[in-house]
């Protein structure tokens, strides 16, 4: 049965005139009278204790004072009551009366409100008549500390789907723990896209409030109006495919560079100072503060907090509450990294603190800690294919995302080799990252700095949505540890150039450039299997030319000792401009002016070095100098053991090894051709398998003449 006429139950006020809440000094009546004024929209009197006459005489008092406003007075439990001072209906719990008998008892036009808190009961109340139901109990509060009764924004969510699929159109108000910092993050968690709750009701938010018509008019307001932090969540660039998000992932790295957002980190004692390189290497401003009472004025600078619970203690987790509030009223996001989450019972319950304390845009952890996180607030049923395993497959990640996703409306990311985000609806698996990034402190809080700054430079309103930007921040930080694992992995590399920008996503392996160092004519019968020298260069520039990498050649003192030597000439010919620089020189090292300056290697005009590969001789003076000259200009070298050599035949393995010893790779030009093609996918591949294969005996040549004593 609905009741006939609609109540606004929008601000429903619970009475408590126990000492505790409503103070020595203060009497019931003026509280509610205060509140009225602010907005309250339904009053219930819940009184515990006293007598019948004494209630009787209270409510009738306090009806007086509702009628005067307008507003429905329901009372507590007692049916007699409400009949005796003919007000508008009654509010029963589950262990009251039946509610067959309330109905006849007060007849078809009072109000009946049932408590529900599960599904079951919710149900049951629908069917037999109920006019509203009160559900909870959401959180925990001084009153209600019954954990069994406690089900959080999921269980209210969970009741008010199930009621509206069984086809009720019920009302309902959510009780427990509601207040003016977290009204509005209940409500919108609350929300089941199936039905809305119509109002909350409040007990000491407003009982025990010093102005209660303020506190209420507050709250009327809170719930009236749209929460700063749900404006623009979803962006109008919902994009579900992988390319396409993929596609948008530049525009966003890019943003983030044009805005330098701030990047407010309340973080761990291990990572404040790399966390603060990171924000600066992604474009980011950083802010180490740990001080919650900043967070008012620095959540007005258009930043985004990172609240990172490494080092957590009691008064780090009220900072993070505080920051927590004050930028969810700010309306600027807020990202979660639940550190060590399931370590501690401390750590465990700060979870819980956290999750009530206000809503966080992005969760981000480890698989435990994510686990974690679901499960705290959570009840059984959802516990249950969680706690049974301790490693998820993918495909119960993909799910365990999801799921945190839609219950706390926002997005979830879980690293690891995978890492697995979702907004609840879409859900990406990312296969990027090295593995390096698991051996060492930190990454995962960097990369949540890093998700802080994509998310709070995302435009207003045409901006790409949340799942995209923290999808852009994720590829952005583990493609840059894959560049940068191959030297050292702290010198990860997040400035890409607009050329590897837009490669982004499908990054092309970077050739390495030959180089051919003096094979020049009047050295062919000094040194050491110099013909085989020749077999290699020649491969190695026919290799280049399928592959259109530049090639840089120089000569010692060409007018003495001659030019290159003419088996290689037709070879430079059909590199045509791939020949990037062919120039004479009196120093040993190849590192001259024409080649030092060359775009390739000039620090000015690129940000990557490059990979060069080393042929000629004489290995032990010119190869060995160009080697230590390009190594120390920030270059990788690669030295070509079948094409290097020296006169005497002991000089190139004591140059190799001090090449190495200086960081150079010594490998093979067969090792080096497929490297640089990465994939047999190429449109290459075929032209370099013929010159592979019309090679093939000079390759065997060389490795035989050369290699063959001095690896
Ligand atoms: N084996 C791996 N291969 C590729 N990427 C990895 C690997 N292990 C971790 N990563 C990446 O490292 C980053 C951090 O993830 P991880 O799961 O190690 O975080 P974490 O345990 O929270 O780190 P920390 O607590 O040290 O900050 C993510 O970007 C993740 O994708
Ligand atoms: C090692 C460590 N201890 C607390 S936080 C932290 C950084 C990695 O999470």
């Amino acid at each position: 049965m609905t009741h006939p006429i609609k109540i606004d139950y929008t601000l429903y006020l619970v009475t408590d005139s126990t000492l505790a809440i409503l103070g020595p000094d203060r009497d019931l009546y003026t509280v509610v009278e205060q509140a009225l004024r602010g907005g309250v929209t339904v009053v219930q009197l819940r009184e515990k204790t006293g007598d019948t006459a004494e209630l009787v005489a209270k409510a009738r008092k306090l009806h007086g004072i509702t009628k005067r406003y307008g507003v429905p007075l329901l009372i507590n439990d007692r049916v007699d009551v409400a009949l005796a001072v003919g007000c508008e209906g009654v509010h029963v719990g589950q262990d009251d009366m039946d509610l067959a008998t309330v109905r006849k008892l007060l007849g078809p036009d009072k109000i009946i409100g049932v408590t529900a808190s599960t599904v079951d009961e919710a149900l049951r109340a629908c069917e037999r008549g109920a006019d509203y139901l009160g559900i909870g109990t959401v959180y925990a509060t001084p009153t209600k500390t019954n954990t069994k009764e406690i089900i959080g924004a999921a269980g209210v969510r969970e009741i008010l789907t199930k009621i509206a699929e069984a086809g009720h159109n019920t009302q309902t108000v959510c009780i427990g723990g509601v207040n003016e910092l977290n009204v509005q993050r209940i409500f919108h968690q609350c929300h089941s896209p199936k039905k809305a709750l119509d109002g909350v009701a409040i007990v000491s938010a407003i009982m025990a409030a010093p102005d209660p018509e303020a506190v209420s008019k507050k709250l009327h307001g809170l719930i009236t109006s749209e929460p700063a932090f749900a404006a623009d969540l979803g962006g109008n660039q919902s994009v579900a495919d992988a390319r396409s998000v993929v596609d948008l992932v530049p525009s966003v790295i890019k943003h983030v560079h044009e805005t330098t957002p701030l990047s407010h980190n309340m973080t761990n004692l291990v990572v404040q100072n790399i966390a603060a390189n990171v924000a600066l290497a992604v474009g980011a401003s950083p802010i180490m503060a740990g001080y919650g009472e900043e967070a008012a004025d620095l959540g007005k600078l258009g930043g985004a907090l990172v609240i990172n619970m490494g080092s957590v203690d009691p008064s780090g987790l009220e900072n993070y509450q505080k920051a927590l509030r004050a930028y969810n009223q700010q309306g600027r996001p807020v990202v979660y990294d639940p550190v060590g989450a399931g370590a501690t019972a401390i750590r465990r319950a700060a979870v819980g603190t956290i999750l009530s304390s206000g809503y966080l845009d992005v969760i981000k952890g480890n698989e435990g800690e994510i686990k974690t996180v679901f499960n705290t607030q959570e009840q059984e049923e959802q516990q249950r294919g969680v706690d049974s395993s301790t490693t998820l497959d993918a495909t119960q990640k993909a799910q365990l995302v999801r799921a945190l996703a839609a219950r706390e409306k926002n997005v979830v990311v879980l690293t690891g080799k995978t890492d697995f985000v979702s907004d609840g609806t879409r859900t990406f698996a990312i296969d990027n990252g090295h593995a390096y990034l698991g051996m060492v402190t930190g990454t995962g809080c960097t990369l949540g700095t890093t998700i802080s700054a994509a998310i709070a430079s995302r435009k207003a309103g045409g901006g790409v949505d949340r799942l995209v930007a923290v999808i852009a921040a994720i590829l952005h930080f583990e493609i840059a540890a894959e560049i940068a694992a191959v030297p050292l992995l702290i010198g990860l590399k997040f400035r890409y150039s607009s050329n590897e920008l837009n490669q982004l996503g499908a990054l092309p392996l970077i050739p390495t450039t030959p180089s051919i160092c003096d094979i020049q004519e009047k050295f062919r019968p000094a040194i050491h299997e110099f013909d085989k020298v020749v077999l290699t260069a020649r491969k190695a520039l026919r290799a280049a030319t399928v592959l259109q990498i530049p090639i840089f050649v120089t000569t010692q003192n060409r007018a003495r000792l001659g030019n290159t030597v003419s088996e290689l000439q037709p070879h430079l010919q059909t590199a045509g401009s791939l020949v990037q620089a062919n120039l004479d020189k009196t120093r040993f090292s190849m590192w001259i002016p024409g080649i030092s300056s060359h775009p390739q290697f000039s620090s000015t005009s690129t940000d990557h070095t490059s990979d060069v590969l080393i042929i000629g001789i004489e290995s032990h003076i010119c190869v060995t100098q160009t080697a230590l000259d390009l190594l120390q200009h920030g270059h990788r070298v690669y030295i070509a053991a079948d094409g290097v050599s020296s006169t005497n035949r002991e000089e190139v393995g004591i140059a190799l090894a001090r090449m190495r010893h200086a960081g150079a790779v010594v490998t093979s030009s067969e090792s080096w051709v497929y490297e640089c093609m990465g994939d047999a996918g190429i449109p290459e591949f075929k032209g370099i398998v013929g010159v592979v294969k019309e090679s093939a005996g000079d390759t065997r040549e060389a490795l035989g003449g050369l290699v063959g004593s001095k690896i």
